[in-house]
């Protein structure tokens, strides 16, 4: 698959891209929009984004061995560099890529997830689906990249990468053997033309809920950017097919975007996929998969109704692929996802539940989901991401007041905003909804977890949401380390409770000095 190409080859790709200077026999090996990580033989795309203006990394790129520079004006290089002027750097960037390395995804029976809420969990779902029914399948999730059959996950820090990345992981799929490939696709990728001019054997959507307003400006702009996935499998594989969820009005858009060939899951709504008889126990649940392809018994390793129609997005896409029964039965059986109703078992009389619930929709639907598991009292510890979304703040307030009893509001990811300040706009969220719940405010995430920790009694349930696998929090003064799960086995330890690698005594307090308020709604 790796192909070593000069520069009017890969040139040839693009029909609005045009040499301006340099020569055009020199080698491509790579491609990349970030002068940081430019390697020798690579080609820089100057992008002109929200903050910079790329050609000023120009000669950075060079000094780290760039053939030459892909930009949309001028820009001053030595005379023997290659420039190649193009109307679009983004839409370059992804045309160059898939030249560079070879069009990968075109070896691949690629799969796309797009939604608000459940690509990670149906994206690791269809692969675990896929991986049992024999195909060898690459993945592309917020957990990392792994290339199948058991690879570890290697992390990029995106959702979606950026065009560069998406095309060079996808060519290294294809090396690896891989038959097939899932990918969360992001409003942003789509947006921002990352998987511009991907092939997509069939594209699923989760659900539609507001998120990132702030940048797609309204909700009929959010849509229509996830309708692009349904777009482009109609526009690349002829018999692709449309995954969608009938219980989630938004699927209507993407049917009429979509493929001829649609097919629809759901559990309240009639679908052609559909579970029946569901049985939701803490830590797995039990439903009867009634499909077109006959009906099988499921039990999965991930609680939650929302998890049920996860899986029947995954068992509707793989199906379709040719998967059989047997092998998804055997997928779910097996398959968790790290920070998803992710359960921490020290064997406490009560439950410690981290999940990675940061939109309102997402923590109404976990929270409602928990509680059918609960017998006691339901605790939850979240806060609210600073410079995102800040309009998401005061209705997840109102959301927890409403359906917790015990609701603590912390730190997550400030970064420049004050805690304190968010904090606060939660709490005014907890307020409107004028119910009894308990609500405390503690910005240190140890502190407050601490404290939830020491006042769960037997049958209660804590929910740490929000922060779900990440693996640092990020303050005014950089990342620190942190880990919901992590920290939590070492709060048990220290409150006597038996948790195997928990390494007790460590300090957990982290941010803005101790517990800055404590107090009622
Ligand atoms: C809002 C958004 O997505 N912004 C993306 C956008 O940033 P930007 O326009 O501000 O870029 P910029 O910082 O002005 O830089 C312009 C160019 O200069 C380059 N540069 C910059 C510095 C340098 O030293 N050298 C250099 O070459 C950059 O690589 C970039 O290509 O273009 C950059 C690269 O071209 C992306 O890294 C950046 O993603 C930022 C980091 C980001 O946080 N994106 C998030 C919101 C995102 O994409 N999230 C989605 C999904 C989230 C979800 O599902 O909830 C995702 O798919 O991950
Ligand atoms: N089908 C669903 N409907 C509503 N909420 C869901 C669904 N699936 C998962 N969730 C909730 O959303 C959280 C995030 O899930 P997941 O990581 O799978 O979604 P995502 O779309 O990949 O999120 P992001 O794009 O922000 O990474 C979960 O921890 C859970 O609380």
């Amino acid at each position: 698959m790796r192909q070593i190409s000069n520069v009017e080859q890969v040139l040839a790709a693009v029909a609005t891209a045009r040499l301006v200077q340099g020569d055009a026999r020199r080698l491509v090996t790579g491609i990349t929009h970030d002068s940081r990580r430019v390697g020798p033989g690579d080609l820089f795309v100057a992008i002109a984004g929200e903050r910079h203006d790329a050609r000023r990394f120009v000669d950075d790129a060079l000094a780290r061995g760039a053939v030459g520079v892909v930009t949309e004006g001028e820009v001053e290089t030595p005379r023997d560099t290659v420039v190649v002027r193009v109307p679009s750097a983004r839409a370059a960037l992804a045309d160059l890529a898939a030249a560079v390395y070879g069009h990968p995804a075109k070896a691949l029976r690629l799969v796309g997830v797009t939604g608000t809420d459940g690509k990670t969990t149906t994206t690791h779902m269809i692969h675990a689906a896929l991986e049992a029914g024999g195909l060898r399948t690459g993945r592309l999730s917020t957990l990392g990249m792994t290339t199948g059959n058991g690879v570890a996950p290697a992390h990029y820090g995106f959702t979606t990468p950026e065009a560069g990345d998406l095309h060079r992981m996808l060519a290294d799929m294809v090396d690896a053997g891989c038959d097939a490939a899932v990918t969360e696709v992001s409003s942003h990728a789509l947006s921002l033309e990352r998987v511009r001019g991907v092939a997509f054997a069939a594209g699923v959507f989760t659900n539609l809920s507001p998120e990132h307003l702030d940048f797609h400006g309204s909700m009929e702009e959010y849509l229509a950017t996830k309708a692009r996935l349904f777009a482009m499998v109609a526009e690349s594989t002829p018999d692709g097919v449309g995954v969608v969820n009938a219980d989630d009005a938004a699927s209507a858009v993407m049917r009429a975007s979509g493929p001829q060939r649609i097919l629809s899951y759901g559990i309240e709504s009639p679908a052609d996929v559909t579970a029946r008889d569901i049985r939701l126990e803490p830590g797995k649940s039990r439903f009867t998969l009634v499909t077109p392809w006959g009906q099988a018994e499921v039990v999965s390793a991930m609680p939650g109704m929302m998890n049920v129609a996860n899986w029947l997005a995954a068992a509707t896409t793989a199906l379709s692929m040719g998967v059989s029964l047997d092998a998804v039965v055997a997928a779910a059986a097996g398959t968790t996802v790290d920070g998803r109703l992710q359960s921490i078992d020290c064997g406490q009389p009560f439950q410690v539940l981290v999940d990675f619930a940061h939109t309102p929709k997402a923590l109404e639907t976990v929270l409602r989901t928990v509680r059918s598991s609960t017998k006691g009292r339901l605790m939850v510890l979240f806060g609210h991401s600073g410079g995102r979304d800040a309009e998401n703040r005061r209705p997840m307030g109102k959301i927890a007041a409403e359906l917790a009893d015990v609701m603590m509001v912390t730190s997550d990811n400030p970064q420049h905003e004050d805690p304190a300040e968010i904090a606060a706009e939660i709490v005014a969220g907890a307020r409107e909804a004028g119910t009894t719940c308990d609500v405390q405010v503690r910005l240190d995430r140890g502190q407050a977890l601490r404290a939830l920790i020491a006042r769960a009694e037997p049958g209660d349930t804590i929910l740490l949401a929000g922060k779900g696998h990440e693996e640092y929090q990020v303050l005014s003064h950089g990342k620190v380390l942190w880990n919901d799960a992590e920290q939590s086995r070492q709060v048990l330890a220290e409150q006597g409770w038996g948790c195997p690698g928990a390494q007790g005594g460590q300090p957990l307090d982290h941010v803005h000095g101790a517990g800055i308020r404590c107090g009622q709604a």
